[in-house]
């Protein structure tokens, strides 16, 4: 016999989920409540339910308010496809397209938008609970919403004259509103909403293993948190927003995530301390693609970071504003760790604002005592190509290494409002921009530099056994 506390919204015999999944879902919830009323029976308490949702395509016309813990909400399928390439194919093409939407368990976020007045009205799943305790264990899993169109009333803020590509609609996916314990997001795809995730107050979040591209923003944690981890996503976000922002976080873990452009940032921490930045691969087309602002006591290790340009023409011109010398990793705060990053810059120098800079890698702009240790930087001056495909033009940007030439770069600017800093091993002499008379300086050797005593025979010996 199947559990009570597991439902199929296509086989609930309330409301239409092709129609309106959000009616069958809170119709589902509120059954769920008056069953599960009692916090103690015997040593039972409210266990909470399952609602699956088969492969398909489902229209969300009504909000989904979640207001019970230990809810999980599961699909068969994250059904990821790219609008954004869809919407800049010519209509004409359309039919000869093996297809054309988002796949899977697919939530089609359709709130009518004249009802969308705040970010809380445009969200397709909205969890929140007041009182005590915080509102538990509410998982999502393996399903798609789909934000369906961009629209926007500014025509320069959509590019290529395409409101397609504005990146905006009002619409959330999932917004956390109360402070929350344990929730998980987990195997979801994301796509064509202005703010795919909002997340605020959060404790023991686990965002992983989801695909959130082609939003606005894709992960928000906002008001406060802790002890919460982003691991093992790929991700990216539109040009007014941010791939990862989060802000006053603690022990806050972004690992192993596969950031891909074209955020404003890929990571964005604001106020947040003792903090972990490891193990990502980030993509941006811009500076400024991580910022630690009012941020102390992180860690940032072992990241790849690359910064090129657009190579898609309907995008090619936008930007976030920002000139080269904000720094590609801008940090205000104290006690950070730099260590161990690789940065791959690959710019054409005309392009490069202020023009004539020199673009800085690693700008320490107000705090103290940060330690930047053994950050490599590649810097190349290349011609930067554009093509109507969007896939071939990324590739062949990313694996394009032939015919560029070294890039003069800053790569550690440290401003006056920045003292007691150690810098060790990221870059040249003449690469790094500091005040050694109130900070720790140790550049990288040059090729002929320290040629020490005793070098020089041992040399000529290879040398000549080479020969
Ligand atoms: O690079 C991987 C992802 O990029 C795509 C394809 O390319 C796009 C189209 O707008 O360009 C951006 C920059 O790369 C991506 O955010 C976006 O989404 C996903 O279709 C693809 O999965």
């Amino acid at each position: 016999m199947l559990s009570r506390n597991t439902y199929d919204v296509t086989e609930w015999p309330h409301g239409d989920p092709y129609d309106d999944l959000g009616e069958v879902i809170n119709s589902i919830i509120a059954d769920v409540k008056p069953r599960q009323a009692e916090s103690h029976a015997d040593g039972r308490g409210k266990p909470g339910a399952v609602i699956h949702i088969p492969p398909g395509d489902y229209r969300l016309r009504t909000q989904v308010l979640i207001d019970v813990s230990f809810l999980r909400i599961q699909g068969s399928g994250h059904g990821f496809a790219s609008s954004s390439i869809r919407f800049n194919v010519p209509k004409g093409e359309w039919p000869g397209l093996h297809e054309l939407w988002p796949g899977g368990s697919r939530v089609m976020v359709d709130l009518p938008a004249d009802q969308i007045e705040s970010e809380a009205d445009g969200a397709a799943f909205r969890v929140a609970r007041s009182g005590s305790p915080r509102i538990s264990s509410v998982e999502f899993v393996d399903f798609s919403i789909d934000g369906l169109h961009f629209t926007t009333d500014h025509p320069e803020t959509s590019p290529g004259g395409n409101p397609e590509n504005s990146y905006a609609n009002g619409k959330t996916g999932i917004l956390v509103e109360t402070a929350n314990d344990s929730v998980r997001i987990t195997g979801m795809g994301f796509v064509y909403l202005e703010h795919a995730l909002t997340i605020h107050y959060a404790d023991a979040l686990s965002i992983h293993d989801n695909f959130i591209a082609e939003c606005g923003s894709c992960i928000e944690l906002r008001g406060w948190g802790q002890a919460s981890k982003i691991t093992d996503n790929l991700i990216g976000a539109g040009p007014h927003g941010s791939s990862i922002y989060a802000e006053h976080h603690g022990g806050l873990l972004i690992t192993a995530n596969n950031v891909f452009p074209r955020g404003a940032s890929s990571i964005h921490l604001h106020g947040v301390q003792r903090s972990s930045v490891t193990g990502n691969r980030l993509h941006s087309f811009y500076p400024c693609m991580v910022v630690l602002e009012d941020s102390s006591e992180n860690l940032v290790a072992s990241n790849h970071l690359l910064r090129d340009h657009e190579p898609w023409t309907p995008f090619v011109g936008v930007d976030n504003g920002l000139d080269d010398l904000a720094g590609l990793v801008s940090i205000s705060g104290s006690g950070n760790s730099v260590i161990g990053n690789h940065v791959s810059e690959v710019v054409e120098s005309r392009r490069i604002r202020p023009a004539g800079a020199r673009p800085v890698i690693i700008r320490l702009a107000s705090g103290s005592d940060n330690f930047i240790s053994t950050n490599h930087v590649v810097a190349t001056d290349v011609t930067a190509t554009a093509s109507d495909s969007c896939f071939e033009a990324q590739v062949d940007a990313l694996l394009a290494t032939e015919g560029s030439q070294p890039l003069e770069v800053t790569t550690v600017l440290v401003d006056p409002a920045s003292t007691r800093n150690t810098i060790l091993d990221s870059g040249r002499a003449d690469q790094v921009i500091v005040d050694t008379a109130v900070n720790a300086f140790r550049p990288i050797p040059s090729v002929g530099d320290h040629a020490r005593a005793g070098s020089a025979p041992l040399v000529q010996a290879l040398r000549e056994g080479s020969r």
